[in-house]
């Protein structure tokens, strides 16, 4: 089963809270047919199903902390295997968090192809974020939690950028632009992948 995996292209999509990583990995599923894994929605999943873990994810999730490393890469591991049969690529979306999740992952699972770095100000990400939390029912979506997620996004992720740059398979996406133009981006580094 892990073999299968290792063969796919793995794709890391990496920015901060709002910055449109899931409204990007939307659009590549829709024109590539890539597998999308967004670590907090599986996470969120677990959450809704009431057990006794998701309790004590959810109370982490509401502060805005990570959650421990094996859970979040065990639910990814298990979400790639289900899908290795049909999957032409994996979007891994919201993760590594960290450098250390990024290191584990690699142990565990394979190396990624490509790293897109989802970039908008702070400014911009607290802003989507604000109107997101009209609807989303996110219990994150809230100014104090968006803060906290903010400053750990600027702490622990960053680097994990950094980490991948040296490797030279980060592709920068400026997603301040209107949608469909960060798209045209995306397109351009997810084709230089083949
Ligand atoms: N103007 C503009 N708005 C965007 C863009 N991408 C996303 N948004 C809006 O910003 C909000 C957050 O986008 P998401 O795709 O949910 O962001 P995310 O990075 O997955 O955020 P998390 O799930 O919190 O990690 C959404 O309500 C989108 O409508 C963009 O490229 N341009
Ligand atoms: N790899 C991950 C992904 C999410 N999480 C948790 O899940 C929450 C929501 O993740 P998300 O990717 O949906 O949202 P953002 O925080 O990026 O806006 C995070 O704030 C963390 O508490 C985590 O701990 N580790
Ligand atoms: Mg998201």
């Amino acid at each position: 089963m892990a073999d299968k995996i290792k063969d796919a292209k793995i794709v890391f999509v990496v920015g901060g809270p709002g910055s449109g990583k899931g409204t990007q990995c939307e659009k590549i599923v829709a024109k590539y047919g890539y597998t999308h894994l967004s670590s907090g929605d599986l996470l969120r999943a677990e959450v809704a199903s009431g057990s006794e873990r998701g309790k004590q994810l959810q109370a982490i999730m509401q502060k805005g902390e990570l959650v421990p490393l094996d859970t979040v890469l065990d639910m990814i591991k298990d979400a790639m295997i289900a899908k290795a049969d049909v999957s032409k690529g994996y979007l891994i979306d919201g993760y590594p968090r960290e450098v250390k999740q990024g290191e584990e992952f690699e142990k565990k699972i394979g190396a990624p192809a490509l790293l897109l770095y989802v970039d908008a100000k702070a400014e911009t990400m607290v802003q989507r974020l604000m109107k997101r939390g009209e609807t989303s029912g996110r219990a994150d979506d809230n100014e104090e939690t968006i803060k906290k997620r903010l400053d750990l996004y600027y702490k622990a992720t960053e680097p994990v950028i950094a980490y991948y740059e040296k490797r030279g398979i980060v592709r920068k996406i400026n997603s301040e632009l209107p949608v469909d133009e960060v798209f045209a981006i995306v397109v351009k580094a997810i084709d230089e992948l083949k």
